[in-house]
């Protein structure tokens, strides 16, 4: 599907985006492992989350499921069953690297598959630790590519050192160690979102989390995990779209509703403060094992800044859409310490430099991210979402402000995350 966009007068917008895709991801995953029921709200309808339910119901798992409300009628810890054919991820890596780690201790077989661009993603950060940890699992490319193959097993306990910041990687080694015969200990780069921790902790597992270590003793009763009923925050990643829209534009007020706000996700509005954006953050509360928000982003003239460091894990799936904040600033701004773009849904520095440059602005890419000229106008143009959700809403927001019309091939890819993004379009542009 091709839309067509086209530079906005001004944008009005209070409403609330979909829920957090990773916490909708986990909060089927972990309850379906749950000693009994868990209803759960504001879950993400994206096409990801529905592949995560659809793997679930392949393996015995009921789940209701409409809009988003969701019932999972948990399985407990070793009540799923072998599925009979092979599990389809679909494009989403959090379900095909969390399903790995949570089957590497199941007593069956089962085979993980997903889309072209899923099947071209990287997995040895995935089976490398957890074979270390005695799972028996394999894959294309010695093990770096799905399809992957899992002959469930007793996964021992034992110390890792995590060597990148991820929270896939992470969540995949605790699901597998929630079956394991040992305690598991996470060491090195664990920062990285932590949603799983809050989640597993508060479904009753013994985890403790120090700053240089996770700590996951095995549940020894049947009890556990607990079902854990849940409403989801709005997304950050989601949210961010609005905000750079927002930053950018001379005559904006949009307002995002009851988003998250953990630590771990915030590394967009660090960065749009940085770069002098107007933002007001009201009525703070927590929603179960998270905090939320209500964010006011207002038009405004944004500078240049540096993107790297600890701050990259808070903000990596934003970072498209901050090249946009970035282009549209005055003064340079440089991305670094970013490989990982590189593994998403495709090469996001490649794909954000090459469609970016097409609507005029000027930046480079770099081995680990980009440099970002910025001040440039941009001009509408035919682009490209290369089929990744979040280069086809990173390229919607710049054609808000480019001059002319802008056409996004592939623009149906913002199902993956966000399936009511251009209904909101189109609202904030008619407001
Ligand atoms: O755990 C998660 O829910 C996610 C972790 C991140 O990936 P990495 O763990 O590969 O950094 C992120 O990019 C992805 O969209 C969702
Ligand atoms: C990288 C992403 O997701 P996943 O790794 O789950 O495909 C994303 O949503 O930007």
């Amino acid at each position: 599907m091709k839309q067509t966009v086209s530079h906005a007068k001004r944008l009005r917008g209070a409403f609330s985006v979909p829920g957090d895709k990773s916490i909708s991801h986990r909060s089927v995953l972990f309850n379906a492992l749950a000693e009994g029921n868990a209803e759960i709200t504001g879950f993400l309808p994206g096409a990801d989350c529905l592949s995560s339910i659809a793997c679930l119901r392949q393996m015995g798992v009921e789940i209701e499921h409409s809009d988003d409300k969701v019932r999972v009628f948990g399985r407990g810890l070793r009540g799923l069953r072998e599925p009979s054919d092979v599990l389809d991820c679909g494009n989403s890596g959090t379900t095909l690297r969390l399903l790995a780690g949570l089957l590497a201790g199941q007593p069956f077989l089962s085979v993980l598959t997903g889309d072209a661009s899923l099947r071209s993603r990287p997995q040895r950060r995935i089976t490398d630790p957890l074979r270390q940890l005695g799972a028996n699992l394999d894959g294309r490319d010695n093990g770096n590519r799905a399809p992957l193959v899992i002959r469930g097993t007793t996964i021992h306990g034992g110390n890792y050192e995590l060597p990148i910041a991820s929270a896939q990687v992470k969540s995949a080694l605790l699901l597998a160690g929630l079956t394991g015969d040992a305690p598991m200990r996470l060491t090195g780069k664990i920062v990285s979102r932590d949603h799983t921790e809050r989640m597993l902790i508060a479904m009753g597992i013994d985890l403790t989390v120090k700053d240089d270590e996770i700590v996951l003793y095995p549940p020894s009763h049947p009890v556990f995990p607990y079902p854990l009923s849940l409403h989801v925050p709005g997304d950050p990643s989601s949210a961010t779209f609005w905000w750079v829209a927002a930053a950018i534009h001379p005559d904006a007020e949009i307002t995002t509703l009851g988003v998250g706000l953990n630590p771990s996700r915030t590394g967009a509005l660090d960065v749009l403060k940085a770069m002098g954006a107007n933002i007001t953050i009201s009525n703070e509360r927590n929603e179960g094992a998270e905090p939320v928000g209500d964010v006011t982003v207002r038009g405004g003239g944004l500078r240049g800044t540096r993107i790297d460091g600890d701050l990259i894990p808070r903000l990596i799936d934003e970072i498209p859409v901050l090249a946009v904040a970035a282009a549209c600033a005055v003064g340079e701004t440089v991305v670094a310490d970013a490989e990982e773009l590189r593994a998403k849904e495709t090469d996001r520095v490649a794909t954000v430099v090459s469609e970016l440059s097409v609507m005029g602005a000027s930046l480079e890419a770099t081995p680990d991210g980009m440099v970002i000229a910025g001040g440039g106008e941009l001009h509408g143009a035919t682009v490209q979402s290369h089929g990744d959700h979040r280069i086809a809403m990173a390229l919607a927001v710049a054609g808000l402000v480019a001059k002319g019309e802008t056409i996004i091939a592939e623009a149906e890819a913002v199902t993956v995350s966000y399936p009511t993004f251009w209904q909101h379009y189109a609202q904030i542009k008619e407001a």
